[in-house]
């Protein structure tokens, strides 16, 4: 294991942010811990990273106890939403300023032969990490004359530099527009694939999570809801709040089930199937979105079916309607009416 948190508990005051999180990070993954604002995603990856202590349990980095570790001696790399790079300095400057600083405190004169070679170390290292990021040709251009996403791919690189054990992410690309982030998330994809480095990254957006990681750490409220591959998550969600947060879900009596993991039907041949009213239908794209009004239930039941489905069953405004879960749907029970799992 590469991270091992152990009974990490953090309050501020009277508030809890953090309770008994426990969470094990295998080497070379990349984690995603997902959650809504305030559920105390960044208070965690701050204590891994050392910018933070926690007031009870421990954290590990390799084998190591890290908990009571300063931030600069647990060989973690870190990037923020809104990261500080060097203003005055050159794209390659500010990606060696890290390697620099490691040998020798700096490469100042007086030049020594050791001096020589570890310049040219550098600048070596330095080339390959602009082309891992994609910014070889802007080596000599300053950060002001950069896009956003580019100096992302910036702060990436010199967190990379230094070649840590553990990358922490926290909403790297969060202040982007949606065609930035995506284009980002995908080149983080591969760049992981390439690297390889124990990755930890703080997001509130599901797709976000759910395209890039390859588990899972749902947060609330200072707690942890479920741990998991995304595929786990979006299948066999631990309760509603986790089915709610990774996509669209809807009301059906007892379960909380995703729309198009209803079955419509024009005559009432499943057992226990709802009759209801359709009461919108929206076309989107290749799919149809039905607003359904059933009965004993105040909200409306969404169903989400292809086209070509909705055209075949004929369906219009105030067609009657028989809606029962599909075979092997996902549906958790809402716990307010205490139904049971299908
Ligand atoms: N220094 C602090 N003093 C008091 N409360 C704090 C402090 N830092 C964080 N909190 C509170 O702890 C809770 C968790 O914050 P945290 O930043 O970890 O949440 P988050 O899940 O990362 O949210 P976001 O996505 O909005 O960044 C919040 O309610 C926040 O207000």
């Amino acid at each position: 294991m590469s991270i091992e948190v152990r009974g990490v508990g953090k309050r501020y005051g009277d508030f809890v942010a953090l309770d008994d999180i426990n969470v094990s990070l295998p080497t070379g993954q990349l984690t995603a811990l997902l959650g809504p604002s305030g559920g105390g995603k960044s208070t965690l990856l701050r204590i891994i990273a050392g910018l933070e202590t926690a007031d009870t349990g421990s954290v590990e980095i390799e084998g190591a106890d890290a908990t009571k570790l300063p931030p600069q001696k647990r060989n973690v790399g870190f990037v923020f939403q809104h990261y500080a790079v060097f203003k005055h300095m050159s794209v390659a400057k500010n990606v060696a300023f890290g390697l620099e600083i490691r040998a020798h405190g700096g490469l100042r004169p007086p030049w020594t032969p050791q001096k020589r070679r570890d310049k040219e170390r550098i600048a070596q290292k330095v080339a390959e990490l602009l082309e891992l990021v994609h910014l070889s040709q802007f080596a000599h251009r300053l950060p002001s004359q950069l896009s956003g996403g580019q100096r992302q791919r910036l702060a990436l690189a010199r967190a990379l530099a230094v070649e840590p054990s553990v990358l922490l992410l926290d909403e790297p690309f969060g202040a982007l527009d949606a065609k930035v982030r995506k284009e980002l998330r995908d080149w983080l994809r591969r760049l992981h694939d390439e690297v390889h480095v124990t990755t930890v990254f703080v997001t509130h957006d599901q797709e976000e999570a759910l395209e890039v990681a390859d588990e899972i750490v749902v947060i609330n409220e200072g707690r942890i809801e479920q741990i998991g591959t995304p595929d786990q998550l979006y299948d066999e969600p631990a309760n509603d709040f986790v089915m709610g947060f990774l996509g669209e879900v809807t009301r059906l009596g007892p379960l909380a089930l995703r729309p198009h993991d209803i079955e419509v039907a024009v005559a009432p041949g499943v057992v226990g199937s709802t009759p209801g009213v359709v009461r919108r239908a929206l076309r989107v794209g290749f799919e149809m979105r039905l607003t359904v009004d059933v009965e004993g239930q105040a909200e409306p039941v969404l169903v989400v079916l292809s086209r070509t489905h909705a055209r075949a069953l004929d369906l219009e405004l105030g067609s009657r309607v028989w809606l029962s879960p599909t075979t092997g749907a996902t549906a958790v029970a809402v716990p307010a009416l205490g139904g049971v799992s299908v």
